[in-house]
Parts: structure tokens; C-alpha cells; sequence
């Protein structure tokens, strides 16, 4: 990946080195359904995408169109019926296994007893990894948490308590990054802040990103394709390609440009705009 001369940057990059971490995505033609006692659920009906190593995408539709599916049958904790899901070549199982996929959820769900930092090395203690202390103080930093190492979630805003889950999510240096709705509960000028400071981290990680979210300005402004799916069953209704350059700053949030990928966006989910997938 180009360097983007973003403090930090430079060194991960060299810490990194001679390791190729990224990973990409090829989901092929896969649906999922869901035998209830009401009867057969359709989630997915023959999804197929594919991220770029190192790519940000973000996943955006209406509730119930299978989104958290998706993301759990790339995490590897739910099959497709059909179909099938490379990462780099191999399956989810595998990545996951190799503790080579992170994930963080709109709940942060710490534990409450530990502090900051024993939050987020606690993600290397279970996958089995040698303890790396140097590791999560650069990743508190990296999330912004620095000064707030001994602080126990209780302590912790909302906003600052998803930090801790990113950070969790990147301690075992996944090749992966999973979000599912990771800023949903937050207000709109957090949020926005967020929204970059993952973008700064993402850069500074490389590591292949798919975001959910019910945000289209916050897909937009992160990604470089938004999959807007459709719902019964569960598909891909459009996929939109964000030319923006990197780094974004928050006044493109403004910009003429801006608001036309969005409306794009908004109108695929409307029903009014181009077919596919
Ligand atoms: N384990 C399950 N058993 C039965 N049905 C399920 C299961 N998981 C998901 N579904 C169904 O699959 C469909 C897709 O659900 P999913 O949670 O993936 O949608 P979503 O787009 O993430 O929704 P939301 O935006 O509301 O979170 C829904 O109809 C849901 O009820």
C-alpha cells in the first residue's frame, strides 16, 4: 500500500515489513437460509463480492437483509448454504483459526473488571499469542487512548469504549477487520470523529476492512465501494464505487461530490436505482 505520510503511519509500515498481512475477499454466489418454526427464512439469495487486499467496503441495506449474516459467515461463525467465501485463498475457518480476523461489534462487550490495556491484551491471552505489551501501548495510542491505560470500562465513554474494541480487534494483527455497526449507539459529531480516526487506523494497519453500518454518509466517507444490498431475500441490489482520494477529511462530508455518491446510495436503497450484483 502507498505511504500516506500520517504520523505513525511510517513506522507500522516498517514493523510490518517483509510480512504480507492483508488478505483479500471473494464471496462467490453464496445464500443462506434458516430452517425457523415458521417456516424456511431466506437470508442471502446468491451474494457475491470481492474486496481488494488492504480494501475498505462497507455493507449497507435495510434491516433484515441478511448484512449480519454476511458478516458472521466471514467470521466464520455461521456457513453459507451455498456458495462459497475465500480469503486470501482460504476459508474463514482458517483465518480465523490463524487468529488472523478481528472483529468488533456495536457492543463493545469489555469486561469490567480490567482495565484498558488488560481489555485489550486479554484478545492475544485467549487466542494463545505471546504477550506483547509494546503491541497494545501503540494501539492505545493508535485509537487515541493514551493517558487512559488503567481505566476501567466504567470509567469509559461510549465513544471510547468502541475504541477498546477496535483496539482489541487489531491486537492479534488481524489480516481482517470485521465491523458490524461498530459506531451505531453514538451521536452524529462522535461518530464523525470516529469515522476518522478509523480511517487513520485502517491506513496505518493495512489490513482488508468490511464495515456494516446503517450510516450512508459513514460508508461513503470510508470506503472505497459500498454494497448496498436489498432485502427477500438477502442480495446485492448495487455495488457503488467512492472515488474520493485518501486521506478524507471531514469537510468532503460537505461536498457536492459527496452528496451525489450518496444520493446514488440512497436511491439504490429506495428501490430507484441500477439492478445487479
Ligand atoms: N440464526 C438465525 N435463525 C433464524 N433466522 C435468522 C438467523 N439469523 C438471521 N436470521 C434471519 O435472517 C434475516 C437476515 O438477518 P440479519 O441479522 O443478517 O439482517 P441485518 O441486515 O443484519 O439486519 P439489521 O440491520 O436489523 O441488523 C432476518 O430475516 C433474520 O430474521
Amino acid at each position: 500500500m502507498v505511504q500516506h505520510g500520517i504520523p505513525g503511519v511510517q513506522e507500522l509500515a516498517t514493523a510490518a515489513e517483509g510480512r504480507r498481512r492483508t488478505v483479500d475477499i471473494a464471496v462467490t454466489d453464496v445464500s443462506r437460509t434458516f430452517q425457523t418454526s415458521g417456516g424456511t427464512v431466506e437470508a442471502l439469495r446468491n451474494v457475491s463480492l470481492t474486496v481488494p487486499a488492504g480494501g475498505f467496503v462497507s455493507v449497507v441495506g435495510p434491516s433484515g437483509c441478511g448484512k449480519s449474516t454476511l458478516l458472521r459467515i466471514l467470521a466464520g461463525l455461521e456457513q453459507p448454504t451455498a456458495g462459497s467465501v475465500a480469503l486470501g485463498g482460504r476459508s474463514p475457518a482458517e483465518r480465523v483459526r490463524a487468529h488472523e480476523v478481528g472483529m468488533a461489534f456495536q457492543d463493545a462487550a469489555l469486561l469490567p473488571w480490567r482495565t484498558v490495556t488488560r481489555n485489550v491484551a486479554f484478545a492475544r491471552e485467549m487466542a494463545g499469542l505471546a504477550r506483547d505489551d509494546a503491541l497494545v501501548a501503540r494501539l492505545l495510542v493508535l485509537v487515541g487512548l493514551s493517558g487512559f491505560e488503567r481505566a476501567r470500562p466504567a470509567q469509559l465513554s461510549g465513544g471510547m469504549r468502541q475504541r477498546v474494541a477496535i483496539a482489541r480487534a487489531l491486537v492479534t494483527r488481524p489480516r481482517l477487520l470485521l465491523l458490524d455497526e461498530p459506531f451505531g449507539a453514538l451521536d452524529e459529531l462522535l461518530r464523525e470523529n470516529l469515522n476518522m480516526e478509523l480511517q487513520r487506523i485502517w491506513m496505518a494497519e493495512e489490513v482488508t476492512t468490511v464495515m456494516v453500518t446503517h450510516s450512508v454518509s459513514e460508508a461513503v466517507l470510508l470506503s472505497d465501494t459500498v454494497v448496498v444490498m436489498g432485502s427477500r431475500p438477502g442480495h446485492v441490489a448495487a455495488v457503488v464505487d467512492v472515488p474520493f482520494p485518501r486521506p478524507r477529511k471531514p469537510e468532503l462530508l460537505h461536498a457536492d461530490d459527496f452528496f451525489h455518491v450518496c444520493t446514488r446510495v440512497k436511491a439504490v436503497l429506495r428501490g430507484e436505482g441500477e439492478g445487479g450484483g
